[in-house]
């Protein structure tokens, strides 16, 4: 059966004077493949009505119809299968009464809850809710798409379908596409939608829509984990000088949500490679500054808890208009708050690029291999590549660990770098700073990709952020060389300005000459 765009309807949230029937009909037009008749306050007759006639209505369409909660209704009206919850009738009672073939789906919001619907054979799971919802008063918080994977990797080996639901709109559903992939990549089968359809005055609309980018989302979630470029050492230097001068051409606006330390020198760095900085945090001005600028950076650096919200929005807002965001979980191991802020962040939105030094990403990744003493690490990982490349996998996207060697992953190819000066050690927030490049960079690699075909099944356009996160490595880590080098430079109080003075001075071509860069395996 396909359960890729899977209707629950609820009568109480139709546009005043719509009726049931006329928006069901859209809805199929649409192009949903599988309905679920869900009456919450209709007593029997009622129910077994509005079941009738919507069944009636599907067969037209050959979509199959599935009824919530009442196995008895199902029976009367000969309906393709039922949906249970945790407390209504257990599957193996169901499975005795329905005809033979019947289709039985279960709600699972846990482990527990997945590893009994596979005991009980359930040709499918509900998994959620994802997260929050007008349409049901939830009795247990939404497990994000980061609980997603982790439920669906519960279903390795099975073959039991899996949907999700629960405040699944068109605005966020290519971020759960992408963000509930488990380690072992295992996808959604489809989601599950009951307001962003019926309570739309257009349910013919909001299902194409949202079946449009089911459907460019799997393919490109299916296409690769990560962008498919291939270059040689010259070839990336190539990008790298297309994003450098496009970043002084186009000058793009970077909206940084940063910490307070850093501020200053973040906004001071962006403008020396010749974007524009934008400074801002407040939760209500995150729609407005989405439609303005072409990348996001957050920085976790100096977290409160109104910042969280704004993170929360900003990145919601930037994914919508296909732009990119930057996280810098800057000493995201130091405390619980950090990581359920992360956490959270990671249900939230999709980042582009992921960047930080071995005990953040450790933090982050749930490894043990290397610590961190407050923002520091302390350590390093015995296998930095695979590492790397790993994290990548499993996020879904560009991952820069930072240390004395850079590395630079997409999930498939890893590049490591060698260049840099000890004084940028020395200095507080040169990793912010790498992060306000790596947004300038991306934000104009973004800016110079067509908008491709594929482009709606992805959070950002095709822009190349491999060489981005690279190209802004090399800016900063080379410009260190040159700062250190000069006879005014005296120690970290000289070094900090005579490095944005490098980094405003930089020219592609002195990247050319120095980078140590190469593929690594
Ligand atoms: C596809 C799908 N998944 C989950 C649910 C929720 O079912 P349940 O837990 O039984 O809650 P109610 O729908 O009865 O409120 C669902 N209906 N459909
Ligand atoms: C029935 C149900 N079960 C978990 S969340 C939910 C409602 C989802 O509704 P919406 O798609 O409007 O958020």
């Amino acid at each position: 059966m396909d359960l890729s765009l899977y209707l629950v309807t609820d009568r109480s949230l139709l546009p005043v004077g719509k009726p049931h029937l006329e928006a069901l009909e859209q809805a199929l037009i649409g192009g949903v493949t599988v309905v679920q008749i869900r009456e919450k306050v209709a007593d029997t007759a009622e129910f077994l009505r509005v079941a009738r006639e919507s069944k009636a209505l599907c067969d037209r369409y050959n979509v199959p119809l599935l009824v919530n909660d009442r196995v008895d209704i199902a029976l009367a009206i000969n309906a393709r299968g039922v949906h249970l919850g945790q407390s209504d009738m257990p599957i193996d009672i169901a499975r005795k009464l329905m005809p033979k073939g019947s289709i039985i789906g279960i709600s699972c919001n846990s482990l527990h809850d997945v590893r009994r619907a596979r005991e009980s054979k359930a040709d499918y799971v509900g998994l959620g809710a994802v997260w929050d919802t007008q349409t049901k008063k939830l009795t247990s918080s939404p497990i994000g798409v980061r609980g997603l994977g982790v439920l669906l990797e519960a279903l390795d080996g099975s073959d039991i379908q899996a949907v999700a639901i629960g405040g699944i709109k068109s605005t966020n559903l290519a971020r759960l596409l992408h963000g509930s992939v488990s380690r072992t990549n295992h996808t959604l089968d489809g989601v599950a939608v009951v307001s962003d359809i019926v309570a739309s005055p257009n349910p013919e609309t909001a299902a194409r829509r949202l079946k449009s980018i089911f459907n460019a989302c799997k393919r490109c979630i299916l296409d690769s984990p990560a962008q498919n470029f291939v270059w040689s050492r010259g070839e990336i230097l190539d990008n790298v000088t297309t994003i450098m001068d496009g970043v002084r051409t186009l000058s793009p606006l970077v909206h940084q949500m940063t910490n307070i330390v850093v501020s200053n020198q973040s906004a001071n760095i962006t403008l020396a490679v010749g974007a524009s900085p934008i400074m801002a945090t407040a939760p209500e001005e995150m729609s407005d500054l989405s439609k303005l600028s072409n990348g996001l950076l957050v920085n976790i650096g100096t977290l409160v808890g109104g910042s969280v919200q704004g993170m929360l929005k900003g990145g919601y807002f930037v994914n919508a208009a296909k732009n990119p965001v930057v996280l810098d979980p800057v000493g995201v191991g130091a405390s619980d708050f950090r990581k359920s802020s992360v956490n959270e962040l990671l249900n939230a939105w999709q980042p582009t690029v992921i960047k930080g030094n071995a005990g953040e990403l450790a933090a982050l990744a749930g490894s043990s291999e290397a610590a961190s003493k407050g923002v520091d690490s302390t350590g390093g990982f015995q296998d930095p590549i695979n590492f790397t490349r790993q994290l990548a996998r499993k996020e879904r996207c560009v991952v820069v660990l930072t240390g004395e060697t850079d590395y630079v992953s997409d999930g498939k190819r890893v590049l490591m770098l060698k260049n840099g000066h000890s004084l940028l050690g020395k200095v507080t927030g040169s990793g912010c700073m790498l992060g306000s490049v790596i947004t300038a960079y991306c934000a104009a690699a973004n800016a110079l990709a067509s908008e491709d075909d594929e482009h709606e099944g992805r959070l950002t356009r095709s822009g190349d952020f491999l060489s981005a996160a690279v190209g802004a490595v090399l800016t900063l880590t080379i410009a260190s060389e040159f700062a250190a080098k000069r006879e005014d430079v005296h120690g970290m109080g000289t070094f900090l300005p005579a490095l944005l003075d490098e980094v405003a001075a930089l020219r592609p071509e002195n990247i050319r000459q120095l980078a140590k860069v190469e593929e690594v395996e």
